[in-house]
């Protein structure tokens, strides 16, 4: 008769990042033979922010950008490896640069990123670029502080939970 224990596969590139015993309840899963972990109740949480750009210069959108996610984990007490992942847009005027490469040079090199382009609705706000980010967070959904910048801040006036900065002459 088979052991539990003969049954444990070795560990491999793809087992769980865990070392023996640590995060786990000594016991393995049926399936998988992996390590059951602790239950934890961190939730999944959106988070959403906005700045918009006075131009189209490169160096000026990693500076946006960067203040932008800055204050996004900041206003919610997260830190990178709180971090699911971030979808930025931006609208079609913004090409100097991707705003997933300020998110990088912050040093977020493993959180997975992706960049689209904003839907092209007339009247809409130019040079403005969008984050969504999902987070572990013990937060609760009305607690999250989504996070306007800039021209940007006058996009959410409704929001009942707002970190909103504008310009001196929008306030
Ligand atoms: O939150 C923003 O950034 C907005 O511009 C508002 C809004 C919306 O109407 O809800 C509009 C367009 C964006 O794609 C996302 C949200």
């Amino acid at each position: 008769m088979r052991t539990p224990d003969s049954r444990a596969p070795s560990r491999t590139a793809a087992s769980p990042r865990v070392a023996p015993g640590e995060g786990t309840v000594g016991r393995v899963d049926r399936l998988t033979r992996n390590p059951v972990r602790k239950e934890t109740t961190v939730a999944v949480r959106a988070v959403r922010g906005a700045t918009q750009l006075e131009v189209d210069e490169r160096e000026h959108l990693l500076e946006r950008v960067a203040e932008l996610v800055r204050t996004v984990l900041h206003s919610n007490d997260l830190t990178n490896d709180d971090l699911i992942s971030v979808i930025f847009t931006a609208t079609s005027d913004v090409q100097s640069e991707f705003p997933a490469y300020a998110a990088r040079l912050m040093g977020m090199t493993d959180v997975p990123l992706l960049c689209a382009r904003e839907l092209e609705i007339g009247g809409g706000m130019p040079l403005v670029v969008r984050l969504l980010a999902h987070v572990e967070t013990d937060l609760t959904r009305d607690e999250v502080t989504h996070v306007y910048l800039h021209g940007a801040a006058a996009l959410r006036r409704d929001l009942a939970h707002v970190h909103a900065v504008p310009d001196e002459t929008q306030a």
